[in-house]
C-alpha cells in the first residue's frame, strides 16, 4: 500500500511512523510520544548507527523519514539510503551521480525525501526530481526541473499535498527566477508553477497544454525598475509547509538577485516574503515581505509553522517564522495579516524595528553604500547584524502546543557588508556585493532559545561556542532535542531549557532529529557529518568551526532494554 494522502495529513498523531519532512504538514516537528522524559532521557544509548560510506562525506543536512520499520534518509550529493530501522542495516542506495558543473551556492547538501504510495521522491543538486521504488531503490521516473548550468539547484525535501508532489528551487545566488511546481508524483508530469518573481506568469497545466493563470499581488515591473525581474532571485529554496485547515501551501522566497540593492529600487516582489499558495492551481492567496527592498541578503525562505494562538480567550489560526533579519514573525495564517513581531536575537541594526503592518523602519546608514557614490568602485562598508547568514538559516524551529512555546535554534554575528557593480551572466554569480562575518560574542555564536509567541519574550536560552547549523525537535515528554557542530546530540527540558542529555556523535551535527514508536520502545534518530555554509561564507567564523568533523553518519538511540519494564 505504502504512505497514503491520509497517512501524511495524520503525521503528527500516528507515532509509529514519520512521513512529512516537518514531522508533519504544518511542520510543528513535535511529537506526542512522552516514554522518554525529563526523567529517562538521561539513559537515551546508542542503539546502532549507519555510515553513508565513501568520500561523499560532508553537509549532512537530512531530516529522515520512517515507514514500516525502513528509515529512507537522503545524503549529501544527492544520494538515498534505505535502512532498516531496527538493525541499521541497509536495502538498497540510490546516487543520482551528479554532472560536473553544478552550482549549489552553500555546499552539496539535501535535506530529505517525500514518501508516497510506493515511491522515495527527492530533488538532485543538477535541478531534477527523482522517483525511486520504495523497496528497490530502482528508478521509476526523473523529471528535469530547470537548468542547472543557469544555477538551478534543489536542496530542499520536497512535500507531498492533496496527491501533488510540490517543491521549491534554489539558485538566488545566481540570478536564477524562483518557482514553486507541482507534479504528479506517480509520473512526474507537471500540473502547475508559479514563478516567485513578480512580472513571470503562472501556469497550470492541463491534457499538456499551458494555459495561464496570472499572477497575483502586483503587475510586471511595478516593484522592479526595468527589466531587473527577469533574474530576480526569490529562490524558494526551503520548499515549504502546509496547513490543511486553510488548505494553504507555506513557502518562502530568497533574496532579490543581485544583492545590490541600489541596483533595483523598489520592493522586489515576491522577494524575501512568505507565500501562501493555493495547492489546486499554484495562485498566490496572500503574502507577507519580511524584508522589502532587501539589501542585506536576507533570504525570506524560514519555515512557516501553523499553530493554534491561544489569546484573550480565543483562538486564532496563526503561523509564526524566525526570519534571517532577526525578527520574529507571528501572522494571522487566513489572511496573512500582521499579528506581531519581535527580535529573537540579541541584536539587529539594519532596522530599528517594525511598524503597525510588520514592515521594517530602516535604520539610517544600515544599507551598505551605492557603489555609484564611489566612482564605480566598491561602495560605502556597513556594520550590519545579523550577518547574512541569519539570526536563524534553514535548520527548523519547533513547536510545542503544551508549552506553547517555539524552539529556535540561532546565531549571534554580524558581518561587514559592501556592495560593487554587478550585471547579469547566465551561470554566474549574481551578488554585486562582498562581506566578512564576524562572531558577535567572544564566548558563543549559537543560541537555542525558547520564544513566548504572545509576549515575544526568550524564555530560556542554551548558548553554544559554535553556530547552531541543526534542526529541532520537541515531545510531549517535554523534551527539546538537538544537534550541535562539535558533534554532540543534546535533549533539553522543554520548560526550563536544563541540559538534561549529551552524546558525542564524533562528527558535527547539521541534521535534523525524529522520533518514532517500534515495537513498543520510543527511538530518536539524527544525521550527522559538518558542512553547509558556515565553513564556507562563515569569514571570522570559520576559524571558530574548522576542526569540527565532516562526515555521514545516521545515529538512532532508545532507552536500554532493562529499562523497559521499569517504565
Ligand atoms: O538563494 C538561494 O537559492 C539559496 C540556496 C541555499 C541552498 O539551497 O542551500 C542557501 C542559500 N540561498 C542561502 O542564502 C544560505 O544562507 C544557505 C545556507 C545553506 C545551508 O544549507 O547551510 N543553504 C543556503
Amino acid at each position: 500500500a505504502g504512505v497514503t494522502d491520509d497517512d501524511l495529513l495524520k503525521d503528527q498523531d500516528t507515532v509509529d511512523d514519520v512521513v512529512t519532512y516537518g514531522m508533519g504538514l504544518q511542520g510543528q516537528r513535535y511529537s506526542p510520544m512522552n516514554d522518554l522524559s525529563t526523567e529517562n532521557v538521561k539513559q537515551l544509548q546508542p542503539v546502532w548507527a549507519f555510515s553513508f560510506g565513501g568520500e561523499k562525506q560532508r553537509g549532512q543536512e537530512s531530516q529522515p523519514l520512517v515507514k514500516d520499520g525502513v528509515m529512507y534518509v537522503s545524503a549529501s550529493y544527492s544520494r538515498v539510503y534505505a535502512i532498516d530501522a531496527k538493525t541499521g542495516e541497509e536495502i538498497w542506495q540510490y546516487d543520482a551521480r551528479l554532472p560536473d558543473g553544478i552550482m549549489p551556492c552553500c555546499d552539496v547538501v539535501n535535506r530529505g525525501v517525500a514518501l508516497y504510495g510506493d515511491k522515495v521522491i527527492f530533488g538532485t543538486l543538477d535541478a531534477k526530481l527523482v522517483a525511486l521504488n520504495k523497496d528497490t531503490g530502482k528508478v521509476v521516473w526523473i523529471k528535469k526541473v530547470a537548468d542547472y548550468q543557469a544555477g538551478y539547484s534543489i536542496t530542499a525535501a520536497p512535500i507531498i499535498v492533496k496527491g501533488k508532489l510540490i517543491t521549491g528551487v534554489s539558485g538566488g545566488e545566481f540570478g536564477i527566477v524562483g518557482k514553486v511546481e507541482a507534479y504528479d508524483p506517480n509520473t512526474g508530469e507537471i500540473l502547475w508553477t508559479r514563478p516567485t518573481v513578480e512580472g513571470h506568469m503562472g501556469y497550470v497545466y492541463k491534457d499538456g497544454k499551458k494555459i495561464e493563470n496570472g499572477i497575483s499581488g502586483g503587475a510586471p515591473g511595478k516593484t522592479w525598475p526595468g527589466d531587473m525581474w527577469k533574474n530576480g532571485g526569490a529562490a524558494t529554496w526551503l520548499g515549504g509547509t502546509y496547513d490543511p485547515e486553510t488548505d494553504s501551501l507555506f513557502f518562502g522566497t530568497g533574496n532579490p538577485a543581485p544583492w545590490n540593492s541600489h541596483l533595483r529600487p523598489g520592493d522586489n516582489l515576491f522577494s524575501s516574503s512568505r507565500l501562501a499558495i493555493d495547492p489546486d492551481d499554484g495562485s498566490i492567496k496572500w503574502h507577507f515581505q519580511t524584508t522589502p527592498h532587501d539589501g542585506w541578503d536576507y533570504d525570506g525562505v524560514n519555515e512557516l509553522v501553523s499553530f493554534d494562538l491561544k489569546e484573550n480567550g480565543k483562538t486564532i489560526k496563526a503561523a509564526a517564522t524566525a526570519d534571517r533579519n532577526g525578527f520574529m514573525y507571528v501572522l494571522n495564517r487566513e489572511n496573512g495579516d500582521f499579528i506581531r513581531g519581535f527580535p529573537f536575537v540579541d541584536k539587529i541594526t539594519w532596522a530599528k524595528g517594525l511598524d503597525e503592518n510588520g514592515r521594517p523602519i530602516y535604520a539610517e546608514n544600515g544599507r551598505p553604500g551605492d557603489p555609484a557614490d564611489m566612482k564605480g568602485e566598491k561602495g560605502k562598508v556597513v556594520v550590519a547584524q545579523p550577518a547574512f547568514l541569519g539570526g536563524k538559516n534553514w535548520m527548523p524551529v519547533a513547536y510545542n502546543p503544551n508549552t506553547e512555546l517555539f524552539y529556535v535554534p540561532s546565531n549571534e554575528w554580524s558581518m561587514d557588508i559592501w556592495n560593487e557593480p554587478v550585471s547579469y551572466k547566465k551561470g554566474a554569480a549574481y551578488l554585486g556585493a562582498g562581506f566578512t562575518i564576524k562572531p558577535a560574542h567572544d564566548d558563543y555564536i549559537g543560541v537555542l532559545r525558547a520564544m513566548d509567541p504572545k509576549t515575544g519574550k526568550e524564555v530560556w536560552r542554551y548558548e553554544n561556542t559554535a553556530p547552531l547549523w541543526g534542526g529541532v525537535m520537541t515531545t510531549a515528554g517535554n523534551l527539546v532535542f538537538t544537534g550541535t557542530p562539535e558533534g554532540y546530540f543534546k535533549a533539553f527540558d522543554a520548560r526550563t531549557g536544563k541540559e538534561l542529555y549529551k552524546f558525542n556523535t564524533g562528527t558535527g551535527i547539521v541534521g535534523t532529529p525524529i522520533t518514532w514508536k517500534m515495537g513498543g520502545e520510543q527511538y530518536v534518530s539524527i544525521t550527522t557529518g559538518w558542512g553547509g555554509a558556515v565553513p564556507l561564507w562563515g569569514g571570522e567564523v570559520a576559524k571558530v568551526v574548522k576542526d569540527f568533523n565532516q562526515g555521514g553518519t545516521v545515529w538512532t538511540f532508545k532507552l536500554p532494554n532493562d529499562n523497559v519494564a521499569s517504565r
